[in-house]
């Protein structure tokens, strides 16, 4: 291999026509971006295809004759060692437009060609420019939201959304008050100006969904309330930036809400920021503030890296070079649903600490690490055996005195009237529906006191251990019989995963409610045991034998709609263009 790799690194696959120069010894990247402006609405494929097909010839023709300036080797050398490109997640006709212009430019140059998943791209670039070793990654994109981490070889989606991306919900309501696309800056812009009223607010374990409180926004913003009827204020509606602070400070918390699950669960201390949406100061101020508190470190990429940009396309093309991952002309289609967790990562460890990028990273602290630390058990900062702090609320265990005390702190992050109230209705049903399980035959802590208005809850010491440490296929059985029970009985427990079950011997309990509600809806039941099994897939090594199990366990009990659902969710290509 040669001791410097210079990437150029294509990117087309909604709005930027983007071309980047990555070269590996220096660190430096040159970006070339013409970006596709709808003249009304949203993104239209077929418009944006146009867009890439006049476009990427213009920045890869300025990335190339910057490539050939800079260029040290003889002129019959080709400027540049591989040709990247965005294969996928996008739209269908954009990256095929960039495909092509790929195929050609590495023939022509008589260089290999790279495929790329742009969404590990938005990853991998804040793993780069951080030199954080094993983050868990938030990707908060136009047509994307997802948590990701490393486990055995993949990026694994520990949580994501189940309706649409972070960005296009956001220009959604944008497009519905009148303002041109994209709309999340001038959402960010009007915020300033805003005052917090309620809006729905919904996380599922480590998944959230935008579907309902985009409506809500709409009819507040119309005049019309959620149940149909009257007006929210004499003008018609609720003042736009209101809403638009509002929208803020309710999505993103839900983001930072489900990024500190993820760290609460991977036992991770670093958290990187991808996507366009990162470019939003109040999420990254809010980001911020919960890793301070747990002690973690966070790191958001500089806005050039943040948006969809071609130079995360060519410094992950670097590293898949670097790693021998490249691709045959007849093996280079495009895929409009690629996934994240469909992509072998061949880069980490020992490809990725070569010579050259190992040199070429600007900040290489936790690069000297032995292996690819596995996602551990984490108890969190500051614990000690008899205090957990989890995602939520702060654990005091008094096994001998067969007593747990739960308290859910204040979350500065959140706006104060939000906080309050997900404290208190989290709590109250974390009460109600702990003691309702053990009615339906669930195993659960018996609850001895509640206080609601300091969000306090004391409960019996069950178990031993967490499932997390302890996972068999006959516990993780037994958690599916639950978890149809409470079906059954007409509810949800919200948070299902391997550290919310405490196991003694054969017993498995229930624990931690809080995120529960009452549901007679399939839907809702699928996603509960999705939530089961993302955990397990998170969490253990060998996850396939649980999962058949944690579905026997349901099977016994539950209605099997409910897993014909799980099917159906799973199956579910969460890529949704904008139109
Ligand atoms: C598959 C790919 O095509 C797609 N890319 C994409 O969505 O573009 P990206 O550049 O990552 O994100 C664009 C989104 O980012 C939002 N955005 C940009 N600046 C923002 C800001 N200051 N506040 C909030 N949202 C912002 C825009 O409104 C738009 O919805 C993706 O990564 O999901
Ligand atoms: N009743 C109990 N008996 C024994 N241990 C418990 C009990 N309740 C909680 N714990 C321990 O404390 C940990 C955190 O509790 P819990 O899940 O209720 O808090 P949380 O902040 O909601 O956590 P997360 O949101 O991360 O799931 C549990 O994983 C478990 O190890
Ligand atoms: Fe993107």
């Amino acid at each position: 291999m040669s001791n410097s790799i210079r990437i150029l690194g294509i990117e087309g696959t909604a709005w930027a026509a983007s071309a980047a120069l990555f070269d590996a010894e220096t660190d430096d990247v040159v970006i070339e971006t013409d970006a596709y402006q709808p003249e009304s609405g949203g993104i239209h494929p077929r418009e944006a295809s146009e867009h890439m097909h006049d476009a990427i010839p213009e920045v890869v023709g300025r990335v190339l004759e910057h490539a050939r300036e800079t260029h040290d080797g003889p002129p019959s050398e080709p400027p540049v060692d591989a040709v990247a490109f965005s294969r996928g997640p996008g739209l269908g006709p954009c990256l095929r437009v960039v495909g092509t212009a790929a195929r050609a430019l590495s023939q022509v140059l008589e260089v290999p060609l790279v495929g790329v998943n742009h969404m590990v791209a938005h990853l991998e670039i804040g793993r780069h420019t951080s030199g954080f070793d094993s983050p868990v990654c938030l990707n908060a994109s136009g047509a994307n939201a997802h948590l990701l981490a490393y486990r055995n070889g993949r990026y694994r989606v520990l949580g994501e959304t189940m309706d649409t991306g972070v960005g296009n919900s956001i220009d959604k309501f944008t497009r519905h008050v009148g303002w041109s696309h994209p709309g999340g800056p001038k959402v960010e812009e009007a915020a300033k100006d805003g005052e917090y009223v309620d809006l729905p607010y919904v996380v599922k374990g480590m998944d959230f969904s935008f579907s309902g409180i985009m409506s809500a926004a709409k009819q507040r913003y119309d005049g019309v309330s959620a149940s149909g009827g009257s007006s929210d204020s004499s003008d018609g509606g609720v003042p736009v930036e209101d809403i638009c602070y509002s929208l803020q400070e309710n999505i993103f918390g839900m983001l930072t809400e489900v990024a500190e699950r993820a760290l609460s669960l991977t036992g991770s201390d670093e958290l990187v920021l991808g996507g366009g949406v990162g470019r939003n100061a109040r999420l990254r101020e809010m980001l911020a503030e919960m890793c301070a508190q747990r002690g973690a470190d966070f790191h958001a990429p500089e806005p050039r890296f943040l948006g969809d940009n071609a130079g995360m396309i060519a410094v992950l093309g670097a590293k898949m070079y670097a790693a021998g991952d490249t691709l045959a002309l007849e093996e280079s289609r495009v895929d409009p649903n690629f996934r994240p967790d469909q992509v072998p990562v061949t880069w980490r460890g020992r490809a990725e600490r070569s010579e050259d990028l190992e040199n070429a990273s600007g900040d290489v602290r936790n690069r000297e690490r032995a292996d690819e630390p596995e996602l551990a058990a984490g108890r969190g900062a500051g614990s000690d055996d008899s205090q957990v702090r989890g995602a939520e609320a702060l654990v005091d265990l008094e096994p001998d005195a067969g007593r747990v005390t739960k308290r859910r702190r204040a979350k500065t992050y959140r706006h104060p009237a939000l906080d309050e109230r997900l404290r208190t209705e989290r709590t109250t049903l974390e009460a109600r529906l702990t003691s309702l399980a053990r009615r339906e035959g669930v195993p659960t802590p018996v609850l001895s006191d509640v206080d609601r208005s300091e969000a306090r809850l004391e409960l019996e010491y069950v178990g031993d251990r967490d499932l997390q440490a302890a996972l068999s296929p006959d516990r993780v059985r037994d958690v599916g019989r639950h978890l149809a029970r409470l079906h059954r009985a007409g509810f949800v427990h919200g948070d299902p995963t391997t550290r919310n079950v405490r196991v003694d011997g054969d017993r498995t309990y229930l624990i931690d409610f809080g995120l529960g509600y009452h549901t007679d809806h399939v839907e809702d039941y699928a996603m509960d045991l999705h939530v089961f099994d993302q955990s397990l897939v998170g969490t253990a090594d060998d996850p396939e034998p649980l999962r058949e199990a944690a579905r026997e366990g349901y099977r016994d009990v539950g209605d099997k709609r409910v897993l014909e659902r799980l099917h159906d969710v799973e199956g579910r290509g969460r890529y949704q263009s904008d139109t």
